[in-house]
């Protein structure tokens, strides 16, 4: 019998099959905000996969790139300087491999960050405290969180609902729960060769915001589960784009729906010689925010798929879970 070990440098880290050309998903929705026929174009895309790209955005190429190089500056730094960042939990700042507080292990660094109400990164996050480094930051989350309210007022007229900030103002009202993270995926080369498997770099997980807004350098590794009905999930490789915007459909977005918008099941896969660098801003409510379906939304004598919770519930429980987890079972009405 042959017994296949995890070589010690990724010991605990879970393997993937890596990624081949046939796994690439060529029919990633494109959004451009640009244009009219936007609104329904995210609608159609959030129902089918609840993932889309975002392409005429505005965002300058100067404010991403930033951004980038000084992320890239910060994690070269010597990992003495980096953990005078961390710990990550609690609350916020620099973590290596162990992603929440359950036991979870993933093939690399990061910067988990608050946002507060003026979309800069809160005070209560001391770190990054390199000037550049913060207020480039601070320059990226503004531009991205305006990304991402325009696309959650897109979504509010795609759906027809009057009122066009209903779903924007809940990322926006005091209080609301942004959350800011920088990730970065060393290249894993002790994987090269060995039964075509990489390492997991973020493993599967949904996200419970309304909506996360991502962009990465380039590299690839991000894949999403297309929706396989009766059939087991099919992982696909998302082609990157550094000059464009992801948006994946949150737990809390679904529920909005009734389940009419799906909250999109993802993971990131090591590249075994490149480094990936993604940014990700993920637009949640304040805690006291009701999450449950938008009457609008209800058609005649539909009842909620969902028992009733406030954000700040449902983000405690998240923090009990494994990131794999289906967080939203235990608020499914049987
Ligand atoms: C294992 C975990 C990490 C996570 C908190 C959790 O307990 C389950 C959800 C995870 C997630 C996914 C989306 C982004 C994130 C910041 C969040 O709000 O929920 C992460 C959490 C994390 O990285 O700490
Ligand atoms: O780094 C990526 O591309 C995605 C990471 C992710 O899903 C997350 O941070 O929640």
């Amino acid at each position: 019998m042959v017994v296949v070990a995890n070589p010690p440098v990724v010991d605990q880290i879970p393997l993937l099959r890596s990624p081949g050309p046939r796994d690439s998903f060529a029919a990633v929705p494109v959004v451009d905000l640009s244009r009219p026929g936007a609104a329904r174009a995210i609608v159609d895309a959030c129902e089918r996969f609840g993932f889309f790209k975002v392409v005429g955005h505005g965002v300058s190429a100067d404010t991403m790139d930033r951004a980038e190089s000084e992320a890239v500056r910060f994690f070269s730094q010597a990992l003495a300087d980096k953990d005078r960042a961390g710990p990550a939990y609690p609350p916020f700042g620099y973590g290596s491999k162990r992603i929440g507080l359950n036991g979870d292990m993933g093939w690399l660094e990061y910067l988990l960050l608050a946002v507060d109400d003026s979309a800069s990164l809160s005070d209560s996050c001391a770190a990054p405290s390199n000037a550049a480094f913060r207020a480039a930051l601070n320059e990226y989350v503004a531009a991205v969180r305006k990304v991402a309210l325009r696309v959650l007022e897109a979504m509010a007229e795609g759906l027809g609902i009057a009122a066009a900030d209903t779903l924007s103002a809940m990322v926006t009202e005091q209080g609301s729960d942004q959350v800011f993270r920088v990730n970065h995926y060393p290249p894993c080369p002790a994987l090269q060769g060995l039964l075509g498997c990489s390492a997991t770099g973020f493993g599967e997980h949904t996200d419970p915001q309304l909506i996360s807004v991502l962009r990465s350098n380039g590299t690839s590794g991000l894949q999403i589960a297309l929706p396989g009905g009766a059939a087991a999930a099919r992982w696909v490789s998302v082609p990157s784009d550094r000059d464009a915007f992801f948006v994946n459909v949150g737990d809390s977005l679904q529920v909005l729906t009734n389940g009419r918008f799906r909250s999109v099941k993802h993971r990131v896969v090591t590249n075994s010689l490149k480094s990936r660098v993604s940014f990700i801003y993920f637009g949640g409510p304040p805690l006291a925010q009701r999450i449950a379906p938008l009457p609008e939304l209800l058609g005649e004598g539909e009842e909620s798929l969902y028992k009733e919770f406030t954000w700040g519930e449902y983000k405690k429980a998240a923090y009990k879970t494994r990131l794999g987890d289906n967080r939203l079972a235990q608020f499914e009405k049987k």
